[in-house]
């Protein structure tokens, strides 16, 4: 494992495009200057080449994420498999530096995402030593406990990329519906590569195609697997009464859970229902949580102008 370099949170200019549906809405609200900003992954597996221009070129690969994650930015080699990290750090700033293993480093993860449900996750792996406070650590820890069948206990937004070094087999998944972006490609050389982002690997690969939502990458299995299967998924008329509590029930619960943040954080105004909803559950919510004991009760609001030319 090599840091490359590590400098201080820059501020970002919220960009109007954060604005357009629900889930981005949500996802600024723990914190705005993070929106469609999460971290950038990209995974080299199995390229037959573990010189040290293979190295160079997939840092080189890495380094068009940057923009997505100004705060660490990490590689892991074994062989001729490379997991790379570029980090807008959100839980545990200071040692949740990726790619994170479990105890021993023999397994290995490179994550974007927010796990929310990462405590009561690690409550139920108490046989197992954490090395940081990251959210993400616990996608290593389940792997060795439940193997590859463990993605539907993770609540978050995530896409990730595990190497388990010893078999040197690896797994690749993307959340429920999408939220963070993720694409797969294939190399001449049979190579597999994962990106958050197409710039991170269409130079490289003789085939490349977005990631499918919702779904598992497995080199056992040689393909996708569906994992999310709610047992909605296949009705083509809904079997559920529309209910206007349960659906407040379940929007405060969405806005609430993703108030997990260890830095400072603010709500993107658009002008629009959805946003100005997310603030308003957010400042109901904001004291009992755990970031305004660190970061005060006052929420933070920006919003985007556009100056008018005439
Ligand atoms: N931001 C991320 O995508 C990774 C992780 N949740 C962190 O806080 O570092």
């Amino acid at each position: 494992w090599q840091p490359i370099n590590r400098r201080s949170c820059a501020t970002h200019t919220a960009h109007p495009s954060s604005f357009r549906s629900t889930e981005r809405d949500l996802l600024a609200t723990y914190c705005c200057r993070r929106s469609r900003k999460m971290c950038g992954i990209l995974a080299v597996l199995g390229c037959a080449d573990d010189t040290q221009g293979k190295r160079v070129r997939v840092l080189e690969l890495s380094r068009r994420l940057k923009h997505r994650g100004p705060d660490w930015s990490g590689m892991h080699q074994v062989g001729d498999c490379y997991l790379s990290h570029q980090r807008l750090a959100i839980i545990d700033p200071a040692s949740g530096d990726q790619p994170l293993y479990n105890e021993d480093k023999s397994i290995v993860v490179t994550v974007n995402g927010e796990i929310y449900n990462h405590e009561q996750l690690r409550a139920q792996l108490s046989s197992h030593t954490f090395r940081t406070g990251s959210d993400c650590e616990v996608i290593a820890h389940l792997y060795e406990e439940h193997g590859e069948n463990f993605i539907d206990m993770l609540d978050g937004v995530f896409s990730f990329v595990l190497l388990d070094t010893r078999d040197n087999s690896f797994i690749a998944a993307r959340d429920a519906i999408g939220v963070t972006p993720l694409y797969i490609g294939w190399g001449i050389d049979g190579s597999v590569w994962i990106s958050s982002e197409v710039k991170g690997l269409n130079d490289d690969c003789e085939h490349f195609e977005i990631f499918p939502p919702g779904h598992l990458y497995s080199s056992k299995q040689g393909g996708f697997k569906r994992w999310y299967n709610p047992p909605w998924f296949s009705e083509v008329i809904p079997s559920v009464p529309y209910d206007p509590l349960a659906l407040r029930k379940a929007f405060e619960k969405a806005v609430i859970k993703r108030l997990m943040t260890d830095v400072p954080f603010g709500v993107l105004l658009s002008g629009g229902l959805d946003s100005s909803l997310v603030a308003a559950v957010t400042v109901r919510h904001l004291a009992g949580t755990k970031a305004a004991k660190r970061w005060g009760t006052k929420l933070h609001s920006f919003c985007v102008g556009l100056e008018v030319w005439n």
